[in-house]
């Protein structure tokens, strides 16, 4: 039997604790709030969007939300993002991506100041990661940490593959599990071999973007799987990169799709949030 890492239990932990801190803070004067960007009506997005307002809520975090037409301009966004910069109010700022076609995705993650950054897609974010100065790391790949971390899964001189390497997840989730004192390998699309990699691994971190590509053959005995896939199939029902009924009963602990690691995601913002907050408060 193999360990269903419970990621709606965790998340719902880490919020406890958030909650706990933010009451704290508050009655020592110091607030919270997060400014939460989205242009254009994406449905997915909107959810997103609507999961990180009522997060906020519960922890007593504020949230400001900036629902944007699909024509906004490049120039309206960037000008938005200059204000919420400057508003010391202001402690977090993030724009729900993706952005419509017509807009710099680029020019927009840079055009948010590294201090409120709680996305951590800045390249100063992601660059203060590789050399271990202070940032925020984004949040799927920190998530997955807090995961192993409180699952009792050990990192340090495990071999860790990471499939995938976005700069939202795959880079960063290699640069954490190095932090942590893993051996690490990324595999992408001109990995020679990738079975027999992934066939090495203590821990894998499947995030490879197809439904069900994992199977049995891919993992070892005992191993630590995590899905980081999400993929909604013609009946509505959701899957992950991994086929979870191939393979948990081969490997010690494996995270579900949903309630493995997307929940993680959203905790980690609020994290951010509140580390934000502390930070401009000099804490
Ligand atoms: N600015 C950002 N944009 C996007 C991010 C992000 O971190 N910052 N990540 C994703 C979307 N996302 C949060 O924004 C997100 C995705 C999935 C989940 C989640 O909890 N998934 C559930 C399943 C939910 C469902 O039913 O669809 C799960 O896996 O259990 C949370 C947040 C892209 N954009
Ligand atoms: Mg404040």
């Amino acid at each position: 039997m193999s360990l269903r890492i419970d990621g709606k239990k965790i998340s719902s932990d880490i919020k406890e604790e958030l909650k706990e801190q933010v009451k704290q803070l508050k009655e020592e004067g110091v607030s919270v709030c997060l400014a939460v960007i989205q242009v254009g009506n994406d449905p997915a997005s909107s959810v997103y969007v609507n999961n990180k307002k009522k997060a906020c809520a519960y922890i007593g975090i504020e949230s400001q939300a900036y629902e944007l037409p699909e024509e906004t301009t490049q120039e309206e966004l960037l000008a938005l993002i200059d204000r919420l910069n400057k508003d010391d109010h202001v402690n977090g700022i993030l724009v729900q991506l993706p952005v419509p076609a017509h807009m710099d995705e680029k020019e927009i993650i840079q055009a948010i100041s590294p201090a409120k950054d709680v996305d951590g897609f800045h390249p100063q974010s992601v660059g203060a990661l590789s050399t271990g100065e202070p940032g925020f790391v984004s949040c799927t790949p920190a998530g997955i940490i807090q995961l192993l971390k409180r699952s009792g899964i050990s990192i340090d001189g495990k071999d860790c593959v990471v499939v995938g390497r976005s700069n939202i997840v795959g880079k960063p989730m290699a640069m954490l599990l190095l932090r942590e004192n893993g051996t690490v390998t990324i595999c992408h699309s001109h990995t020679k071999n990738l079975k027999e990699v992934c066939q090495r691994a203590d821990i894998l971190v499947a995030a490879i973007g197809k439904p069900k590509f994992f199977d049995e053959s891919y993992v070892k005995d005992g191993a630590v799987v995590i899905d980081v896939g999400i993929h909604r199939n013609a009946e509505n029902k959701l899957c992950g990169d991994v086929d979870y009924d191939k393979v948990a009963d081969k490997v010690s602990a494996i995270t579900p799709v949903p309630g493995g690691v997307g929940p993680m995601t959203i905790a980690m913002l609020m994290n951010n949030c509140v580390e934000a907050a502390l930070r401009m408060n000099n804490r």
